[in-house]
């Protein structure tokens, strides 16, 4: 059983925490009694389809938002105490670029407002944007932007980096050169909260995994567990001659099953049984796979089965 001292013994240490944090726009409820808490040297990823209030998430934590009701600290503080001390480093999707100065201006002022600056030519370089130090910010193309916004995240020795959406536009190599930073950061200790709609990226990279729908919390795990938590295996299997599609979707336990050509792809919540029953046709299955559920096929299974859940 957790006692009162332990309960505030949490709160201390955590980073971040929300408390029953609600915040709406009109009649929309973008973020509705959410309450979580991120802890020292963690990565966590940010995850929810369009609209799941991920990024009202964000701008709450960073200040930039009110909640309506609820509460939230950051080190034990607000959002503006927090940030004003240097302890937390911001990549937001847009805005945050002034135009007419060049890349090195902007780093240079980045570094000048936080109370624990880096050397400006280390943050160029570990942004991957020294190169382009004496271009007009205004001049960049989507992927630099990318990498200016975070090279001001990372101007100061901050505590916690805060991430929205932050490789959108990224070609290959500085995705990888980006992550290698962010992991480089979190070893250090350091936590690293970052929103994204590249669920690879949150698998390779993430401690653990929010998902985020409709404002509310709908899994807070590890990838695996996640992927455990969607509660189905894949199976794929070749067959040969005509194939009985109405016989196939018959099945038992399927969430859902396609046919291209000769192969049979398809969910099951018991694949055992799926499989099974499969035999049960008389039909010969060959090259026969069954494999848990990837991160983006698990994040799509629970977020649909709670759209299934709120529209009945
Ligand atoms: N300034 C605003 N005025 C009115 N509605 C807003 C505003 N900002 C966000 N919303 C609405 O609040 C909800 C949550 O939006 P939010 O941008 O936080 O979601 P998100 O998960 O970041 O989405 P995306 O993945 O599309 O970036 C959405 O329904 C959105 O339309």
């Amino acid at each position: 059983m957790t006692t009162t001292a332990e309960t505030t013994t949490a709160h201390a240490t955590a980073v971040v925490a929300f408390d029953q944090v609600t915040k709406s726009y009109g009649t929309v409820r973008a973020v509705d009694g959410l309450s979580l808490a991120l802890y020292p040297g963690e990565t966590v990823a940010l995850l929810g389809p369009n609209g799941a209030g991920k990024s009202t998430t964000l701008d709450l934590l960073l200040g930039l938002k009110q909640p309506d009701s609820g509460s939230l600290s950051v080190f034990g503080t607000g959002p503006r105490e927090a940030i004003v001390a240097g302890r937390v480093g911001a990549m937001l999707q847009s805005g945050g670029l002034m135009d007419e100065v060049t890349v090195a201006e902007l780093v240079k002022l980045a570094c000048g407002l936080h109370p624990r600056p880096y050397r400006p030519a280390d943050v160029l370089a570990r942004a991957g944007v020294a190169q382009i130090a004496d271009r007009k910010v205004n001049k960049l193309s989507g992927g630099q932007e990318q990498r200016v916004r975070f090279a001001l995240a990372t101007a100061g020795d901050s505590d916690l980096i805060v991430l929205d959406e932050p490789t959108t536009g990224m070609d290959v190599s500085a995705r990888q050169a980006f992550w290698a930073t962010m992991r480089e950061q979190a070893d250090q200790g350091r936590t690293v909260l970052f929103a994204t709609h590249y669920l690879e990226e949150a698998d390779a990279i993430a401690d653990r995994v929010l998902v985020l729908h409709r404002g509310r919390l709908l899994a807070d795990g590890t990838a695996a567990e996640i992927k455990a938590k969607a509660g189905a295996r894949r199976i794929a299997f070749d067959l040969e001659g005509v194939i009985d599609e109405a016989a196939l979707h018959g099945l038992p336990f399927l969430t859902s099953l396609t046919v291209s050509g000769q192969t049979v792809r398809a969910q099951s919540t018991d694949a055992d049984a799926t499989v099974h029953a499969l035999y049960g046709l008389g039909v010969y299955p060959r090259n026969l796979e069954v494999a848990g559920l990837g991160l983006e096929q698990a994040f799509v299974a629970i977020t649909e089965a709670e759209e299934a859940k709120q529209s009945c």
